[in-house]
């Protein structure tokens, strides 16, 4: 295949695509016109998705794989899970949304992951790894029971997202009903960084059978004589099986648990694989097609380079020029949470630094090379990578768990029992705490401080400026209890001041003022300043960075609250159980005047995905809002309790 070189994101000749109302056109489509239609989606996504932050290595990865599957089921019907589903573009382009792809991750534009209100090819909203298998069980499971057992069911899974504990559960699950259902298993060598683990070495074993390495040509050759239906492919199987006992196949992991395994086989190969999938959606009981493929096929630099490709910032402009990646403006809050992890390691033996899987993410790298004895990349595991962690701080280290706000989510009991039961010192980085942007509504850390707020002694703080994060990491790892700090994916913004020192439940008051307060909740003290500037002479508001929602700084309670002032508080999470809620609960509590308080923060409502600013505008957010919420409360009588 020649290789689309990103040149212009200026609509091109798709003349395949573009006539595609939905996938069953391509059932009747010949072989040369579907490496016509992989040639064509690849033209789409080079030219488009080099213009702006995108999931582009795993969706060239999977064209042929998708358009495979296509092929061989009609998933209007049959059902399909793409795990994860950040490698959803292709399916999206062959499913009747070619002509809406240019909208890819914009507000109000196609989502990034699969989306079920777009189309009924998409089941479920994920971008979460890991649930395919379970939920094609289940979906599999549903359809047994209630008469459509004619659907076939299939559940695509990164050798990234395979490791899961949830999936050896699904496969648990899966080989003891032995219900119909083809898992397919895209392993690509990657996950974001290279896989890590013993299930990436064995998968490394079974890439290195004869089948594959060799003989995969003779196994094609033998399937064009077998009829794909029936007793017979039975028979090629049984010989296939034949084959493992002769060492010759691998798989036996699957085999073990009742799933049949076959393959590997050439997932850029789709005749093949149209072939194998014929093969497998007739077969009984759940079957794991092991597909072999290249993250980033059929554009070098992404092949070559698949870290940098999982999400590449944009590295083209309309015109095909390229464009400087390297980030402009303050740095991120992430990377000042690298240095300062960086620092406490250098500087305490027993600190360590737990991720799961986002070592690039967490921009962690240098902190892998640096110090890899205690750098632990456990895989998309978040509920043993904070079991782990519990663990090592029971034996004295001091554990760092890097992980987004999202996924931590994937590790509730453990936080509980594992860590607040026994009041173990872990410390969490909840790094992306906040809204997004273009991933949307699977991705946003909205609801960290409410799942984690109800757990007796964590203390849970947000810096408020660059300068913070070193001191509040530093406080952290010498406290006796679990630690919680959250960050936004945000530029931090630096302050000409020297921070206060960072005391356990201390709030620091950054401006005074007569007439009210704004007190901002970790990155929102960017906004609050601003609007406190926009209210000029109108209104003299104070500032205050919170600094902690657990233990909540009740003197502050008081004072800002004292006479006739209004507080307005500011959030980047959700009402319910968030930072305005404890300072609305502590103010009841300490008898004030609660009508005073004003809380700003995200409606109850899931957040489709938008530029971060947008986002945070429409939900009062922004300095404008939140400084004619200050003129409201203002205006306000104050109406005593007495
Ligand atoms: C629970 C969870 N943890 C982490 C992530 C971040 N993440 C998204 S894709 C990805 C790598 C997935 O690798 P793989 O499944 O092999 O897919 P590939 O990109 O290689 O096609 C990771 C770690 C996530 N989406 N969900
Ligand atoms: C699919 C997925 O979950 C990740 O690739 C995620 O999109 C990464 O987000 P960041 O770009 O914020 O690291
Ligand atoms: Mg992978």
């Amino acid at each position: 295949m020649s290789e689309p070189e990103p040149t212009t994101s200026q609509p091109c000749s798709h003349p395949l695509l573009s006539s595609l109302p939905d996938a069953s056109p391509l059932r009747s489509m010949s072989r040369d016109q579907l490496q016509d239609v992989a040639s064509e989606i690849r033209d789409v996504l080079c030219n488009l998705l080099a213009t702006r932050t995108a999931h582009f290595a795993s969706n060239l990865g999977v064209v042929e794989l998708c358009i495979a599957l296509h092929c061989e089921f009609d998933f209007r019907h049959d059902r399909l899970i793409w795990d994860t589903g950040h490698q959803i573009y292709p399916h999206k382009l062959v499913t009747g949304r070619y002509h809406d792809f240019p909208s890819i991750r914009t507000r109000g534009g196609l989502m990034g992951y699969p989306n079920p209100v777009e189309s009924e090819y998409d089941l479920f909203m994920t971008g979460h790894a890991g649930c395919s298998v379970s939920t094609a069980v289940g979906l599999r499971s549903g359809d047994v029971l209630s008469g459509n057992a004619d659907r076939r069911t299939v559940a695509v899974i990164g050798d990234g997202a395979f490791p899961s504990g949830i999936v050896f559960e699904a496969m648990n699950n899966a080989g003891e009903l032995e219900d119909d259902l083809t898992i397919i298993l895209n392993d690509n060598k990657m996950s974001i960084c290279p896989r890590v683990g013993s299930v990436a070495t064995y998968l490394d074993r079974l890439r290195s059978n004869p089948y594959y390495t060799g003989l995969k040509h003779e196994v094609a050759r033998l399937l064009d004589h077998v009829p794909m239906f029936g007793d017979p492919t039975e028979r090629l199987l049984a010989q296939m099986k034949e084959g493992v006992k002769a060492g010759l196949l691998g798989g036996m992991l699957f085999e073990e648990l009742n799933i049949r395994y076959v393959g590997p086989i050439d997932g850029h190969d789709i005749p093949m694989m149209r072939k194998y999938l014929a093969m497998v959606r007739e077969m009984k009981g759940p079957v794991l097609l092991h597909v072999v493929t290249e993250k980033g096929h059929g554009y070098k630099p992404a092949a070559e380079d698949p870290v940098f490709f999982h999400t590449p910032p944009a590295f083209k402009d309309d015109r095909g020029k390229p464009v400087s990646t390297a980030s402009s403006g303050c740095p991120p809050f992430t990377l000042h949470a690298r240095d300062a992890i960086r620092r406490q390691m250098a500087d305490d033996k027993r600190v360590t630094i737990i991720t799961a899987a986002m070592c690039q993410g967490n921009k962690l790298e240098p902190i892998r090379e640096q110090f890899p004895d205690r750098f632990f990349d456990v895989g998309i595991c978040e509920s043993h990578a904070v079991a782990f962690a519990a663990g090592q701080c029971k034996n004295g280290m001091r554990p760092i768990v890097d992980i987004y706000s999202t996924f931590l989510q994937r590790s509730y009991d453990q936080i509980f029992q594992e860590v607040a039961l026994q009041d173990l010192p872990v410390v969490f980085m909840m790094d992306r705490a906040g809204l997004t942007g273009p991933d949307g509504p699977t991705h946003h850390g909205i609801f960290d401080i409410g799942y984690l707020r109800v757990f007796p002694n964590m203390v849970i703080m947000a810096p408020g400026y660059a300068g913070e994060v070193d001191l509040m990491l530093a406080k952290a790892i010498e406290h006796d209890h679990s630690c919680a700090i959250r960050y936004p994916k945000a530029s931090a913004l630096e302050l000409d001041r020297t921070p206060d020192e960072i005391v356990i439940g201390k709030s620091e008051r950054i401006r005074e003022g007569r007439d009210g307060t704004i007190v901002a909740y970790g990155a929102m003290l960017d906004q609050a300043l601003a609007a406190a500037e926009l209210l000029g002479d109108d209104l003299d508001v104070g500032v205050v960075n919170a600094r902690f929602v657990k233990p909540i700084d009740r003197e502050m309670i008081r004072e800002t609250m004292a006479g006739d002032k209004f507080v307005v508080t500011l959030e980047e999470h959700v009402k319910m159980g968030g930072f305005g809620s404890a300072f609305l609960e502590a103010a009841a509590e300490e008898r004030l005047d609660t009508r005073k308080i004003h809380i700003l923060a995200l409606r109850d409502e899931f957040i489709e995905h938008g530029d971060r600013e947008e986002l945070l505008a429409e939900h009062g957010l922004a300095a404008e809002p939140i400084a004619a919420t200050c003129r409201a409360a203002a205006n306000l009588q104050p109406i005593s309790l007495q």
